[in-house]
């Protein structure tokens, strides 16, 4: 296993946890912090086995507070702002082409940045005092992960523009009526309980059955071609069919 300094990285029970350990700092994304979630996702996308990964944040305050506001007021030319957009939007398609599926459980603040990296995420699970939201404009810029067109994809263009430009976090009710969560733990709930329970269904296929979606879903989102889509599909259900998962579940279901 390979070593993080900034990220808390296991594996249980075929799901791989990701936690962002830098709560002094409201777990804001450093260079470096970002450049191991993209090594976590090389390192760990070849694991035949894994059905899912969860991101988080280390703490209850903060999924991530975006940026590190201290580490990028160093950034000031345009060409050191192209590297930093190309390194986080880089490491950003890892999450989405990830192989299975991610969900971001979101302990807290996930802001500006840290938004971004919640929507690259296929779900995100709240906890109930949790908030989102493309704030970036309160520091007069716009977002700099590649997150826009999630952004765009998830609320549709008119809702994600006022969205942005309203720059105002919504707590986390209010987010999951938007779309932005997809469940929202109950008052007192542990987070952990409520991702495993969001879960437990998905944990139920076979690992080659819940690539085959995050492969079609990966390539949706990417804007891939009809044709290509259906050529990934196809591929996919030659994989499943001619797995002997495939024929022991035949095998149970002819003899019921
Ligand atoms: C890509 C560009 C972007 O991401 S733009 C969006 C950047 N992010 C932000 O503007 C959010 C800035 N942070 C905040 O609004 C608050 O810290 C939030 C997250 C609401 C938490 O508030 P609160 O619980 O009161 O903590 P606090 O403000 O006292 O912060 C604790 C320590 O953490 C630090 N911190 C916080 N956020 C960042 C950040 N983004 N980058 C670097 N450091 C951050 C604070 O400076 C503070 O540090 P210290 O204890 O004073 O040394």
């Amino acid at each position: 296993m390979m070593y993080y300094k900034n990220l808390i990285v296991e594996i249980r029970d075929q799901v791989l946890w990701v936690k962002i350990n830098r709560p002094k700092v409201r777990n804001a994304l450093s260079l470096a912090t970002l450049g191991e979630l993209g090594r976590a996702c090389t390192e760990y996308a070849a694991e035949p086995a894994l059905k899912a990964v969860v991101l988080t944040g280390e703490g209850n305050e903060s999924f991530a507070a975006g940026g590190d506001l201290k580490e990028f007021s160093a950034i000031r030319t345009a060409a050191q702002t192209e590297q930093l957009f190309d390194l986080a939007s880089s490491v950003l398609d890892k999450i989405r082409k990830f192989p299975t599926p991610v969900v971001a459980a979101v302990n807290g603040w996930a802001l500006g940045g840290g938004a971004e990296l919640a929507l690259a995420c296929d779900f995100r699970v709240a906890a109930a005092h949790a908030s989102i939201g493309y704030i970036h404009g309160r520091l007069n810029i716009t977002c700099g992960f590649g997150g826009g067109a999630d952004l765009m994809q998830l609320l549709g263009g008119s809702r994600a523009m006022l969205h942005g430009l309203t720059a105002k976090p919504l707590p986390a009710l209010e987010a999951q009526r938007a779309g932005l969560f997809d469940r929202v733990a109950e008052e007192g709930e542990r987070l952990e309980s409520c991702v495993a329970g969001f879960l437990e269904p998905l944990l139920g296929q076979q690992p080659q059955v819940i690539r085959a979606y995050k492969a079609m879903a990966s390539a949706a989102q990417q804007g891939l071609s009809g044709e290509e889509r259906r050529a990934i599909e196809r591929e996919w259900f030659v994989r499943t069919w001619t797995h002997a998962d495939h024929w022991a579940a035949v095998d149970a279901t002819m003899k019921k």
